[in-house]
Formats: C-alpha cells, structure tokens, sequence
C-alpha cells in the first residue's frame, strides 16, 4: 500500500496526518478521503485498562484523535472494560497476568481523567464508552452463530499477534486467542449505536482493526476504515514512552509534573523535529524553525516541546511550574521548588549524613552501592561543587541557600535535602 501525498488528500485530517507524521496504514485511502470529505465523521480509539494511567505510547493515537475533532470529527474513546478481561495478545511475547473486576474499573476511572484536558465533551463532543457495557452481556452460542462463523482459523492464524507466538513456540491461550473477534465486534458495535466509521491505533493494532472492517461488510453490509500510526521509537532505538525507570505516563500521581517535563526536555537531538509534529500543535512553519536550530540552541526547542506537551497533558499551570523550576535550578543556579525534597531531622544532620545515602533516598539513584559508584566517578555534586570522598556527609552547615542543600547527580538530575 503506498503512502498519498499530503497534497493529494482532500480532507483536512488526511492532510493532518500526513503532514504531521501520524499516517502509518490506512485501509481504502481513497474512500477514507472522500469519507471525511464530507464532515463530522465518528471515529473511535481503544485503551485497554492494564494500568491506572496511561503512557505516552497512547498520546500518539489519543492526539490523532484530538486533531479528528479540532477537523471537524467526533471522537469516540473506547475504554477496554471488557476486552482487559481477556488480554490483548498483539505485540506481546507473554499471556498478560489478569486482572480482577475491580481493579479493572479502578484503572478505568483514574485513566479517563486524562482525556478531560484533551477533548471536548460538550453536546456532539466526544464521547467516552466502554465495552464490557455489551461485551459482558454476550451469550456464547449465539455469539458464535452470529459472529464466530465469520472467522476462518486459516486467517487467524496469519496476523502477528498470533503468528509470533506460534512460530517462537510461546503459548497463546484460547482466551487471548478471541482477542481480535471481541476488538472486530467492537467496531461493528460501535458503527451501529453511533455511526462509528473510522478506527485508529498503533501499528501493532492493524490485524485488530481490519477484522472489524471485514466484519462490518460481512454482516452490516458497511463500508469501515482504519488509521493506524507508527509505533513509535527514539532516534536511538527504544519503545518510546518505556524509560529504564518505568513508563512515562500520563496521570500526575504516578509521574510528577516535573519528571514529565524533563522527559520531553530530555529528548534526543534528532527526534525535536518530529516530536514538535507529533506532541504539539505549533504551525509547521514554526516547527520548521525550531528544528532548524543547531548546537546549543536546540535546547530552546526542546523547552517548548516540554513546555508545549505538559500544557497539553497536565495543563498551563503544571507546565509553566516545571519550565520555571528548570529556569530557576539550570538558569540562575538558584534552588528551586518542585525538585525532590529529602527531610533529614536535626539530630541526624548535627552528626552528618551521607551523601550516597541521600542519593538513594532523594531516588536518583537506584540503591547505595550505585550511589557510591556515581560518587566515584565523579558524578556526584553538592552545592555545585564536586564530590571525590565516597563517605562525604552532608551536615546543617550544608544547608545554605534557603535552608536548603542542592545534591546533583550528572548535569539534570536533582534533589533538595532539607532539615524536618
Ligand atoms: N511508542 C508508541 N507509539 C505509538 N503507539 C503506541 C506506542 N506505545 C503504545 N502505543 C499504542 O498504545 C497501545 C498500548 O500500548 P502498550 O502495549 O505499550 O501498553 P501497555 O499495555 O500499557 O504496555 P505493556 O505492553 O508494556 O504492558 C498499543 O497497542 C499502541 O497502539
Ligand atoms: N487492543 C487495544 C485496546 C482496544 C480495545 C478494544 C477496542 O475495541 C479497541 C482497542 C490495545 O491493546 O491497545
């Protein structure tokens, strides 16, 4: 299937899509084209609730989603209830662990908190459902009759999610194995109770989506498409959204505000220019200057990156906070609020602490051992200045800029030590 050019598109989210660096797969182009073309089309993006947040790997279909309304379109987000409870095999080398009832409506309500910043759910705004609304409700032989019988296990057997597993010999169960008739069903759903035309998601979703699309003419005798982006990865390799230290997620109890923006402040040279597309909704003109930056400079795209996908994530006031504790900390070399804060009771500063100790315990590094290490090797500063002796101790005296001591660990990571 080729790749249309963004001027060959008609409808304003093709184009989007194309320009912006979403556009992975679609089924039928042309006819998705003339679709859209004519205004106000239901699509829909699924979320599995296999965590109480979700990661930046589901920001990149959630803002394909944002730009199908920004153009005119209705987004549907579809919360997995139902499918969770089986597992989606796609992309996976192991059967998911499953998860209770409960805790499954539990991540529920904490995931949708985060599309509140990001769509409009005022009257033909977007809507937010979940499946096991009709999946729970399904009965087993007439499910078969009605829609197993339009699956052939020949076909079933050729899409990646199953087919990897298969030929690396790793069990697939038969649960996980109905995982593409429920997520086909869905779409069929979906078109009939809302007139749901168009699915996205990531790359490794395709066999998922064609499913519904091939279910939808089988039995509605409807014309149904799907959109899916890259999976996407840094410019060195690794699953974006995944860091060494765990998912980037969206919900702030689970990544402070400030570790999200410095995730994005972080970001490789190479990748500025494609995330400004992705992650933020800057011109491209605009986006075409930033990127143009070289050296040193670059670093003042990368704020607004940051800057840009905090606002949008976790609002104008997290967002500002972060940027003006960087400014603060990296800028003026002053200490800043919002980093992490060991307290450390007198008593115990009157006898000294030790700074790997603190380390560890301010999380910037993973045990002692590893604090000693980093000490070692001469990655270690307190009040800016470096650290040699591997037993070094922070005492009260330590504390001289707002009652405060500034540990550093490398040139970004940061933490305040303070007495209780
Ligand atoms: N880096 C990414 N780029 C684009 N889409 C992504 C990315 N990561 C995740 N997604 C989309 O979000 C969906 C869920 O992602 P993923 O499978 O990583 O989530 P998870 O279930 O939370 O993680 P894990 O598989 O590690 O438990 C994927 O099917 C994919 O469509
Ligand atoms: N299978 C999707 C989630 C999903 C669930 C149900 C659907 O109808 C669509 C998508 C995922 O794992 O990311």
């Amino acid at each position: 299937m080729t790749t249309p050019l963004p001027s060959s598109v008609k409808s304003d989210f093709l184009r989007v899509m194309l320009e912006r660096g979403y556009y992975h797969q679609a089924t039928d182009v042309e006819a998705l084209d003339k679709a859209l073309g004519a205004g106000g089309l239901v699509a829909y993006n699924g979320y599995d609730a296999t965590a109480d947040s979700l990661h930046v790997g589901h920001l990149l279909p959630t803002m394909m989603q944002r730009w199908l309304q920004k153009c005119g379109g209705k987004p549907i987000l579809l919360m997995g209830g139902g499918t969770t409870k089986i597992g989606d095999p796609s992309g996976r080398d192991e059967t998911r662990q499953l998860l209770t009832n409960e805790a499954i409506d539990a991540n529920i309500a904490k995931i949708k908190t985060a599309f509140d910043r990001l769509f409009d759910f005022g009257p033909n705004g977007a809507l937010l459902v979940n499946n096991a609304d009709w999946l729970d409700r399904l009965e087993y032989i007439p499910f078969l009759r009605d829609v197993g019988r339009h699956f052939t296990i020949n076909r079933m057997l050729t899409f990646d999610s199953v087919r990897l597993r298969l030929d690396r010999e790793q069990p697939l169960t038969f649960l996980e194995f109905n995982y593409m008739i429920l997520q086909a069903y869905d779409f069929v759903e979906l078109n009939r109770r809302y007139g749901c035309v168009l699915q996205t998601g990531g790359s490794d979703q395709w066999g998922n989506i064609v499913n519904g699309v091939d279910l939808g003419r089988r039995i509605a005798n409807k014309d149904l498409f799907g959109l899916t982006c890259p999976l996407l990865t840094t410019a060195s390799g690794a699953k974006m959204g995944k860091t060494a230290a765990g998912a980037v997620w969206l919900n702030s109890d689970r990544l402070s505000d400030w570790d999200f923006w410095q995730y994005w402040r972080n970001t490789e040279d190479a990748d500025v220019g494609r995330f400004l597309k992705l992650f933020t909704e800057l011109p491209l003109d605009e986006i075409a200057r930033l990127e143009a930056l070289q050296g040193a400079e670059i670093n003042e795209a990368k704020k607004i990156l940051a800057t840009e996908i905090t606002k949008l994530v976790r609002g104008p006031e997290a967002a500002e906070a972060a940027a003006e504790t960087a400014r603060r900390t990296f800028e003026q070399g002053a200490l800043a609020e919002g980093l992490p804060t060991v307290e450390v009771a007198g008593a115990e500063l009157a006898d000294g602490v030790t700074v790997f100790s603190l380390l560890a315990r301010a999380g910037l590094v993973a045990s002692n051992a590893e604090a000693r290490r980093q000490i070692k090797q001469g990655a270690v500063k307190l009040n800016d200045q470096p650290v040699s002796d591997e037993f070094a101790k922070v005492t009260a005296a330590d504390l001289v800029s707002d009652g405060a001591a500034k540990l550093s660990l490398g040139k970004k990571k940061h933490a305040l030590v303070r007495a209780s």
